[in-house]
């Protein structure tokens, strides 16, 4: 069905004339078609793969699509309309709330979400409405059947009628305070909003920053792409891009490429794994952790959570460069191979191992043993919900608490492993101040050879100004440890604290 097109309404064209089947304009009023669109049925299947089975959404959503041979624009609205449907849920949830005659949780949930999908195509596409409501109708007709589709026709035409800048007014409007007001017009769950906005706080940020950050996770990021320094280059890489793939210089990052919607896999320095997808924010890290200031011995690097391998790959192309060795550790056995296979354009020797095992149990096997260490711990991933569409919802403060620990024990492990004067990298995707600041605290406090830190805290910031492109003015807080932000940087919020070993 490659040759089917959606029309400017976001209806899908031609889908039945490519099947053999009689068209709209051909049939009688009596045998149309009343059912959906396959992209929006894909859209569905997508949202209750993700309900009912836990899926994530980027996961599922490319096969189904490939199977169905749903291409071209009827993928793109696809994927616009499952996604943005995921991201916006608590927001379409607030109004659709207003609409329908009981709690919504009373609803079954396949009805509700074909509710989501109606209102995302209402107030967050250029769908216009009669095709929104008629084609949503359609769908539940076919999924949820007669009776529920004649409540979505009544609910989505309520819907309609008030502009999307007049649901956020009357939401605004009955939220009990500020922060709820932004989490459900920003579509967070409330804790989440609140986090953001103590950390933003905790940077010397504004807190009212946090609309734009909630409204920045609520937009899908480019693919940006690492060309691999000493296996390949930005130009080269530029150099590869076939007829047609748009590749704009990074924003921070000298080794970055931004794509304009093509598949990276097009690139051969993709394909082999010369460069990779990688965010800025991580890009900006990993150089940031090589450039450190270090005196005396600079030969032996450790990533001690490499899975799935990007930054290990970064730092395994500059140890090449600076004649030193890599250690990749990951817990995880099918993460530890992904880590094995984005090092494989990295010369040989340069790799020392890819050691599958605890992170926490290094520092007391090899003490000391370590120039630079890299700790990119597991975490709740606040810092990239733009990604993730479904993932803000998945999310609850218990796994904070069970994250925390394990940070602490990694970073302190990961100090044990590193040489006296050695540094180490404390970064994570989430800008929570219990996953960043608060772990970084409680480690150093904890530390002490009688009485005295064995370990602190060195510039961050000026080690991150030190990588970024020259000339550009990266803005950073004036702390020792660095926060950036979606809204600000347009990175995911990568957080990095650079510890040095004193004793
Ligand atoms: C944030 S991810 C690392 C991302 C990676 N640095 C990259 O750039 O591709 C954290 C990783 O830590 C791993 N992990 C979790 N617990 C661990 C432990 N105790 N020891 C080592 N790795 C662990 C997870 O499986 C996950 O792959």
């Amino acid at each position: 069905m490659s040759d089917e097109r959606r029309d400017s309404r976001g209806r899908q064209r031609g889908a039945a004339r490519a099947r053999g089947e009689r068209t709209r304009t051909a049939q009688a009023p009596s045998q149309r078609r009343r059912g959906s669109d396959p992209a929006r049925t894909a859209a569905f299947d997508v949202l209750r793969e993700v309900d009912a089975s836990d899926a994530y959404a980027n996961l599922v959503l490319p096969p189904l699509l490939r199977e169905r041979g749903v291409t071209g624009r009827d993928a793109a609205f696809a994927t616009e309309l499952a996604y943005g449907t995921l991201r916006l849920r608590g927001r379409y949830d607030a109004i659709l709330a207003r609409c329908v005659d009981r709690p919504l949780d009373r609803l079954d949930p396949p009805l509700l979400d074909v509710l989501r999908l109606g209102a995302h195509q209402v107030l967050g596409m250029r769908v216009p409405q009669h095709a929104a409501v008629s084609e949503t109708v359609g769908l539940a007709r076919e999924r949820v059947g007669t009776g529920p589709a004649q409540m979505v026709n009544a609910v989505l035409r309520k819907v309609a009628r008030t502009p999307l800048p007049e649901w956020l007014d009357l939401l605004r409007a009955a939220a009990p305070d500020a922060v709820t007001a932004s989490a459900v017009v920003g579509s967070h769950p409330v804790w989440i909003a609140r986090a953001l906005r103590e950390a933003l706080a905790g940077d010397g940020r504004d807190p009212a920053e946090l609309d734009a950050l909630l409204e920045a996770d609520n937009t899908a990021p480019r693919v940006t792409l690492v060309a691999r320094p000493g296996l390949v280059s930005v130009t080269e890489l530029r150099g590869q891009a076939p007829d047609g793939m748009r590749l704009d210089s990074g924003r921070w990052a000298p080794t970055a490429l931004v794509l304009g919607g093509q598949d990276p896999l097009l690139l051969p320095a993709v394909a082999d794994g010369r460069a990779g997808v990688q965010d800025e924010g991580s890009q900006v890290v990993a150089l940031a952790l090589a450039a450190a200031p270090l005196e005396g011995r600079d030969a032996r690097w450790l990533d001690l959570c490499a899975g799935p391998g990007g930054k290990a790959a970064l730092l395994a192309a500059l140890a090449a460069q600076r004649g030193a060795t890599l250690v990749a550790n990951e817990v995880a056995p099918h993460r530890a191979r992904l880590v094995a296979k984005a090092l494989r354009a990295v010369p040989d020797g340069v790799v020392e191992r890819v050691r599958t095992g605890d992170g926490r149990e290094v520092g007391e096997q090899e003490p000391g043993a370590y120039d630079r260490v890299l700790v990119d711990a597991p975490c709740t991933g606040l810092g990239a919900l733009r990604r993730r569409p479904e993932s803000r919802w998945r999310r609850t403060p218990a796994d904070l608490s069970a994250l925390t620990g394990l940070q602490r024990e990694l970073l302190s492990c990961a100090i044990d492993a590193v040489r006296v004067g050695g540094v180490v990298a404390y970064v994570t995707c989430s800008p929570h101040l219990a996953e960043t600041r608060l772990v970084v605290d409680d480690v150093l406090r904890r530390r002490r050879v009688d009485g005295v830190p064995d370990a602190e805290r060195i510039d961050a910031p000026a080690a991150l100004r030190a990588v970024v492109a020259p000339g550009v003015d990266l803005p950073l807080g004036d702390r020792a440890d660095a926060q950036l932000w979606p809204h600000v940087h347009g990175t995911d919020a990568m957080h990095l604290t650079l510890v040095r070993r004193v004793r």
